[in-house]
C-alpha cells in the first residue's frame, strides 16, 4: 500500500476508535473484515492506533497546533513504521510541524501529557503506589507479551518448549507459573499442531496464577463463577485431570459460546457451561452449600490490562468504577454461598484499583466472619511457585506489570470454616 493510502486508513481508523463507542479491539477488527489489507499493513495500522490511544494526552496537545484534520495529526504522531516511510507521505508543512513536535523534550512537559492518564485515575494511584507511580505508568503504556499455558493433562512444559523451538519459536519458562511459557515474538499460533491438539492457550502468567490459587483437586466439585471465554476454566478443568464436575457460569451466552471450541481442543469432559441470568439465579441456589472450590474472576474496570486494551483508561469513569464495585460485592456475596463447609474461595480482578480489590476483600471479610482469610504467598510456594513472597501484598496476591510482567492482577483467598 502507499503510504498516503495507509496514513489515510490510520486516521480513518483512529477517528472511529476515539469516538469510544466500542472496544478498540473490536472496531479495529471490524475495519480489517472491511478492507483487504495484507499483514504488514494490518500491523502498522492497528500499532499506529494503540500508540495513540496509549498517548492520547501528549498527541492532543502537540495535535493543537499543525494543519489539517486533528485524527491525521494524531495518526502522524503515532505512526508505527519507518521515519521516512512516513516522511513520504507528508506535506513539507506536515514535515515542519512533526520536526518541531520532536524538538519537544519531557521535561518541557506536564505531568497530564507524561502519564497519559485521565485524572480521575491518577490520585488513586498516586496514594497507593507513592514513588512506583511513575514506573507503573510506563510499563502500562508499553505493548504486552506473550505467554502460552502449557495444558499439563496433554503435554508436559519442557516437551512443548522443545516442539516450539523445533518450528523456531523462542520461549522461556515463565518465573511463576509451573504452566507458563513466555514467548519472544508475537508467531502465528493457530497454525501449530501444538494449539491445534490443545496443547497450548494464550493466556496470561498473571492469569495462570489465580486459577493456580483456586488449587482445584481430582474428584471436587468447583464452579468458576465468572467464566467467560473459559480461559481460567481450562486451566482449573486440566489441574483437577478432567475428573470430578467444574460448572464455567457465566451471564454472557456468547461468551460461553467461546468456551466450547477451546474445550473441545482441550481434552476435558469434566466441564460444564451453563448460562445464568445473574448471580441469584435458581440453578446457582441448588447447588448452595455442595461445593469445594468457587472462583470469582469478577467484572471489573480492566484497568490492569492497559499495555492491551489501552482504550480502557479512556472508556472508564469513576461512576463506572462505582456500578462494578457493587456488583462485584453481589456476586461475591452470592457465590460464597455455594461452598461446602472447609471449602476454597478465591475472589479475583484484572484491575489496579483498590476499590475494586482489597476495598471489596476486606467488606467481605467483615461481613463474614465464617471466612477465613489465608495468605496467598504461602500457598503458592506449596504449590511449587518460587519467589512467590515477590507476588505479595499483605494477605493478598498483587501482581503490577512494572514488578512481575504479567497484567495487573490482584486476588484474594478465603477457607470456610468447618
Ligand atoms: C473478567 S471476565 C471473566 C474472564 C474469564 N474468567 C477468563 O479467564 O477468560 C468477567 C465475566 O463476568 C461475567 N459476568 C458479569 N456479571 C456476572 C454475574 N452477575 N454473574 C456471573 N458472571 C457475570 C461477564 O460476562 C464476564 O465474562
Amino acid at each position: 500500500m502507499h503510504p498516503k493510502a495507509l496514513l489515510d486508513s490510520c486516521s480513518e481508523l483512529i477517528k472511529q476508535v476515539l469516538k469510544f463507542d466500542h472496544p478498540a479491539d473490536m472496531v479495529v477488527s471490524r475495519y480489517f473484515r472491511e478492507l483487504r489489507l495484507g499483514p504488514r499493513e494490518r500491523a502498522t495500522l492497528a500499532e499506529t492506533v494503540y500508540g495513540v490511544l496509549r498517548k492520547k494526552n501528549l498527541y492532543t496537545y502537540l495535535a493543537q497546533h499543525g494543519s489539517g484534520p486533528v485524527e491525521r495529526r494524531l495518526a502522524i504522531l503515532g505512526f508505527a513504521a519507518e521515519r521516512d516511510y512516513l516522511l513520504s507521505a507528508l506535506s513539507d508543512q506536515e514535515k515542519d510541524w512533526l520536526a518541531r513536535c520532536d524538538q519537544v523534550k519531557p521535561s518541557d512537559l506536564m505531568e497530564l501529557h507524561r502519564h497519559n492518564l485521565p485524572q480521575w485515575l491518577v490520585e488513586p494511584l498516586k496514594a497507593q503506589l507513592g514513588d512506583d507511580f511513575w514506573p507503573l505508568v510506563e510499563s502500562l503504556n508499553a505493548p504486552a507479551g506473550l505467554d502460552l499455558r502449557v495444558n499439563t493433562l496433554k503435554d508436559k512444559r519442557a516437551e512443548v518448549q522443545k516442539e516450539l523451538a523445533k518450528e523456531a519459536i523462542k520461549t522461556v519458562a515463565t518465573p511463576y507459573s509451573p504452566w507458563g511459557l513466555r514467548l519472544a515474538d508475537k508467531p502465528q499460533l493457530a497454525r501449530l499442531d501444538a494449539f491445534t491438539r490443545g496443547a497450548i492457550e494464550v493466556q496470561d502468567e498473571g492469569s495462570q496464577l489465580l486459577a493456580l490459587l483456586l488449587d482445584a483437586k481430582r474428584g471436587e466439585m468447583v464452579v468458576d463463577f465468572c467464566a467467560g471465554a473459559g480461559g481460567k476454566t481450562l486451566a482449573i478443568g486440566a489441574s483437577m485431570r478432567n475428573t470430578g464436575r467444574l460448572y464455567a457460569f457465566d451471564t454472557s451466552g456468547h461468551r460461553l459460546d467461546a468456551l466450547k471450541p477451546r474445550l473441545a481442543r482441550s481434552g476435558l469432559s469434566n466441564v460444564h457451561p451453563v448460562a445464568i441470568a445473574h448471580e441469584r439465579d435458581d440453578r446457582i441456589k441448588r447447588l448452595a452449600g455442595k461445593i469445594d472450590r468457587v472462583l470469582v474472576d469478577a467484572p471489573c474496570s480492566g484497568l490492569g490490562t492497559l499495555r492491551r486494551n489501552p482504550d480502557l483508561k479512556w472508556r472508564q469513569s469513576p461512576k463506572a468504577i462505582q456500578e462494578l464495585t457493587a456488583k462485584q460485592t453481589a456476586i461475591l456475596q452470592s457465590a460464597a454461598r455455594l461452598l461446602k463447609p472447609g471449602g476454597r474461595l478465591v475472589y479475583a480482578t484484572c484491575s489496579v484499583l483498590r476499590d475494586e480489590n482489597e476495598a471489596i476483600a476486606e467488606a467481605f471479610s467483615a461481613a463474614n466472619k465464617e471466612f477465613n482469610v489465608l495468605e496467598t504467598a504461602p500457598l503458592l510456594s506449596q504449590l511449587g511457585v518460587e519467589h512467590a513472597e515477590k507476588l505479595g501484598s499483605g494477605p493478598y496476591l498483587r501482581l503490577w506489570p512494572y514488578r512481575h510482567e504479567t497484567d495487573g492482577f490482584f486476588a484474594a483467598v478465603w477457607q470456610k470454616a468447618q
